[in-house]
């Protein structure tokens, strides 16, 4: 990592607004009105306009799992390193130990049932996804629009519910101070009841993006 994590956590909680989740458990952080709307505005529009089924890793047979579509957000559009330039402002971590960043769209009825964002040692597709950069370590995760009903993302360990909100971020740490990954951050992107669901997600990596 290029920084620690305690310096990451200690940065996130200094920026003006942010709300850290008041849990020993977790390192998990809100900031409302983070995207501007014109931004989500446009974030939406490239999502709608390139997406694809979504896709998990350690599949466990449940075609269910994740029904939502996923866009790739190529680097060089405006929007996208408009964002990508906020966020490194925000967290101070790195760029080049990001992911690409992703959209994803929930139509009525689609969810990302209960998971976690760091690949499972052990795991199946643990090889796959990690040889070349690592687990990942901090997720991004971006609200686009209100939603009208449903859509909210429950973390079950830590006993809390985000509702979707336009321009709301929420980050947090898949890892433990120690280094280990860490199960409390469990989540479940529910069932859009109504309406459709916009995110954008960015992850970061333990050694530099290599694709
Ligand atoms: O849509 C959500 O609320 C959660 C999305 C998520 O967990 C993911 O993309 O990994
Ligand atoms: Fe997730």
């Amino acid at each position: 990592m290029n920084a620690t994590s305690e310096s990451i956590a200690a940065r996130l909680a200094a920026q003006g607004g942010m709300q850290r989740l008041p849990t020993p458990k977790a390192e998990l952080f809100q900031l409302r009105g983070f995207c501007p709307d014109d931004l989500c505005t446009e974030l939406i529009a490239l999502i709608d306009a390139d997406r694809r089924p979504s896709t998990i890793a350690d599949d466990n047979g449940d075609a269910y799992f994740r029904t939502s579509e996923t866009c790739d957000l190529a680097a060089h559009l405006s929007a996208v390193e408009r964002i990508e330039t906020m966020l490194t402002q925000l967290s101070s971590l790195d760029p080049a130990y990001g992911e690409p960043l992703q959209g994803q769209r929930y139509a009525e009825g689609q969810e990302f049932k209960p998971h976690t964002d760091y690949f499972t040692p052990g795991g199946r597709d643990f090889q796959k996804f990690c040889t070349l950069s690592g687990n990942r370590t901090w997720t991004f995760m971006i609200y686009l629009n209100d939603v009208a009903a449903g859509g909210a993302t429950r973390f079950r360990m830590l006993d809390k519910t985000f509702q979707p909100e336009a321009g709301k971020l929420l980050c947090w740490n898949n890892r433990l101070p120690g280094g280990g990954v860490n199960a409390a951050t469990l989540h479940h992107g529910m069932k859009v009841r109504k309406g459709v669901k916009y995110v954008i997600t960015k992850w970061y990596r333990e050694k530099p993006w290599r694709g």
